[in-house]
């Protein structure tokens, strides 16, 4: 498990991680979201020890993570740090030998990933031949090389077409399996799709925090209806509900004063329902609501 606590850090007067708390659980995905500047990459940088904190702790199994864990962990920069001159092969192979591998095995392993990710055939040619989505790809190669304990992602999905998206979902799933992964992401949808917790940052802060599903059902929810005719209009006459917003013959709203057990019949007293549904609120109302 890795873990941040009360974690800080200052530029000159700017506070620009404030008591930062989280936890990534092994075998998880965790979802870091805010908006630009709320903190993000400052809290991975610190988590991954490339920069150090104001005031707080970075904890790996309970403990101070120590020089040693943090060379143990995947870490993808937002400054992608690679060698443009240098073929993939070898780049991955130079990476799992930083890592201790002998030449065989580091060979052995980056052309494993290089093939998982489509880019066998590729192995041979210089990374900046390279499209920037594919350069992405042998970044998120280069975490993965050494079979990392801990998983810390900056925006590793960001410049990539839904194919790599899924490609290295894939590899994900199989590398990551019982390791805790922490990746930052503005592609809200994907998170929704892929994580299990969710940290949202706000001012340097964290502003809300849980699983996705926990984080879902907090959200206020609201109501899809479908009447009968053209125009749902008629809804707004309904005591104890707020109409968010009518379209044709579809209103939806949400709950203000009357209880749900009773907003069928109610409905049903003024007009033909064809369908009510409960809606949850996305992963993007959430992100808005806390980060308002
Ligand atoms: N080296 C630095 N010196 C001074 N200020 C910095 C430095 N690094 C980050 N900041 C400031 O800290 C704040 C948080 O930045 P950070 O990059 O962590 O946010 P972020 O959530 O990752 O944003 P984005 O989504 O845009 O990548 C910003 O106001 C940023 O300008």
């Amino acid at each position: 498990m890795l873990s941040a606590h009360a974690l800080t850090r200052d530029f000159s007067e700017r506070r620009a991680v404030d008591g930062v708390d989280l936890i990534v659980r092994p075998g998880r995905i965790t979802g870091f979201v805010g908006a630009n500047g709320a903190g993000k990459t400052t809290t991975m940088r610190m988590l991954m020890g490339v920069l150090g904190a104001t005031s707080g702790e970075v904890h790996w199994q309970g403990r101070p993570a120590t020089v040693e864990d943090r060379r143990s962990f995947g870490y993808m920069p937002e400054e992608r740090g690679l060698y443009p001159r240098m073929t993939l092969v070898d780049q991955l192979a130079f990476f799992a030998r930083l890592h201790g591998a002998s030449a065989r095995s580091a060979r052995a392993r980056a052309l494993e990933l290089l093939g998982f990710f489509d880019l066998g055939d590729r192995a041979d040619d210089l990374l900046d031949s390279l499209s920037l989505g594919n350069q992405q790809r042998v970044q998120i190669a280069a975490a993965l090389v050494h079979r990392p304990t801990a998983l810390v992602l900056d925006e590793p999905f960001s410049g990539l077409d839904p194919h790599a998206v899924d490609a290295m979902l894939e590899l994900l799933q199989r590398e990551a399996g019982d390791v805790p992964v922490l990746f930052s992401s503005h592609q809200l949808d994907l998170v929704e799709r892929i994580c299990d917790d969710l940290v949202v940052l706000a001012g340097g802060r964290v502003v809300s925090a849980g699983t996705v599903d926990e984080l879902r059902s907090q959200g206020a929810e609201s109501y899809r209806v479908e009447v009968a005719g053209h125009d749902a209009g008629w809804v707004k006459g309904l005591d104890g509900v707020l109409v968010q917003e009518i379209d044709g013959p579809v209103a939806t709203l949400s709950l203000a004063g009357l209880p749900a057990d009773d907003l069928v019949a109610s409905l049903a007293s003024r007009g033909a329902v064809l369908e009510v549904a409960r809606v949850r609120p996305s992963l993007s109302e959430i992100f808005r609501e806390a980060t308002r």
